[in-house]
């Protein structure tokens, strides 16, 4: 059995169905992002994964307990950090974990020793003596990371903790998560921000309007996306010359003019070229394809310096999978 097990999920307001017969499971030491667009529901599971809110119908066993009938139980298995967290004025970050650790119950040296352990981890130590509310957007969210780490839960639920962080602290945080999930913790991240959960995450479910559209694997999503469209990106890169807009255009212009290609969009001296290829075909057929483009660029005398597939990312899964669907 695996740790985390949603089966059936359903979360009715009213007549508005937020989460849809959501189903889905976590093994210890996984990633999974939970991608989907504003309102689609992200928040709402993860709340009743919280034991926060109560689903309307379903199930949630986390290590075999049941969530709806035994909060209580699961409780101290999991930790939950959401979208919006405050910090209190006139506490030092060390004030600031210890209160929480008293209100998980912890006591005396080992109350000292959790709080030091979390504060090195996150890389805290430095700021100990810090005002929170002194801290960069990225630094007080360690300190709420911290704070879901107190009571060394087994389940991390992370409700879009890359929002708003520079690109440093998003690495810092993917180099976080990723040695949590190392120790064996299971973490679900949501975000909408999709291209950085393909760095983070080992698996994805994708989500719109309370219902799961897609999950697996991220490279799995990555690729049955691709096979199913038939669609191949180009990126062309022309050498940067003196008379480099005219080049650019009729780069462009014979491009428009090859079979298969769809669409030309120029960026300076680059060119994204997008082929559509006959059903059923395969790898062979793009480089085909790919390989008469560049003949044909070469053939004018057109400067090529870098020729190259653009590789599929996780927000072409999502457009993919959720073409057609969007009210
Ligand atoms: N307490 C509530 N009462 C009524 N409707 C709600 C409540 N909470 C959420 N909803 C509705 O449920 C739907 C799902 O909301 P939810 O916050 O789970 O989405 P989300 O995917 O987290 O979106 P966002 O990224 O905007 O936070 C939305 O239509 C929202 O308006």
């Amino acid at each position: 059995m695996s740790l985390l097990e949603v089966k059936g999920l359903r979360r009715d307001y009213g007549a508005l169905r937020a989460v849809d017969d959501v189903t889905f499971s976590l093994e210890a030491g996984g990633i999974l992002g939970f991608i989907g667009p504003n309102g689609a529901g992200k928040s709402t599971t993860l709340r009743i994964l919280a034991t926060l809110d109560v689903p309307t119908a379903g199930e949630v066993l986390l290590d075999g307990k049941s969530l709806v009938d035994a909060p209580d139980q699961a409780r101290p298995l999991l930790g939950y950090m959401p979208d919006r967290y405050g910090t209190y004025d006139d506490v030092t970050v060390r004030e600031f974990l210890d209160f929480f650790a008293r209100a998980y119950g912890l006591k005396g040296a080992q109350r000292r020793q959790r709080v030091d352990s979390v504060m090195e981890f996150t890389g805290l130590i430095p700021l100990a003596e810090k005002l929170t509310t002194e801290l960069s957007k990225g630094m007080r969210q360690r300190v709420a990371l911290g704070r879901t780490l107190l009571h060394d839960p087994r389940l991390l639920l992370l409700d879009e903790p890359a929002d708003g962080l520079d690109p440093r602290a998003r690495i810092e945080l993917r180099e976080l998560l990723r040695a949590l999930a190392d120790q064996g913790k299971a973490v679900i991240i949501s975000s909408h921000i999709l291209t950085e959960l393909a760095e983070i995450c080992d698996s994805c479910v994708i989500i719109e309007q309370g219902r799961l559209l897609a999950q697996g694997r991220v490279e799995d999503l990555l690729r049955s996306g691709a096979d199913a469209s038939q669609v191949v990106e180009l990126v062309v890169r022309l050498a940067a010359g003196t008379e480099g807009e005219a080049v650019g255009a009729r780069a462009e212009r014979l491009m428009l003019e090859q079979p298969r290609v769809k669409d030309v969009t120029r960026e300076a001296s680059a060119l994204r070229v997008r082929l559509e290829l006959e059903p059923g075909s395969g790898p062979m057929q793009a480089e085909a394809a790919a390989a008469a483009l560049l003949a044909a660029l070469v053939a004018q005398g057109l400067p090529v310096c870098a020729f190259s597939p653009r590789e599929r990312n996780l927000e072409d899964a999502f457009m993919t999978v959720t073409k057609g669907r969007v009210a």
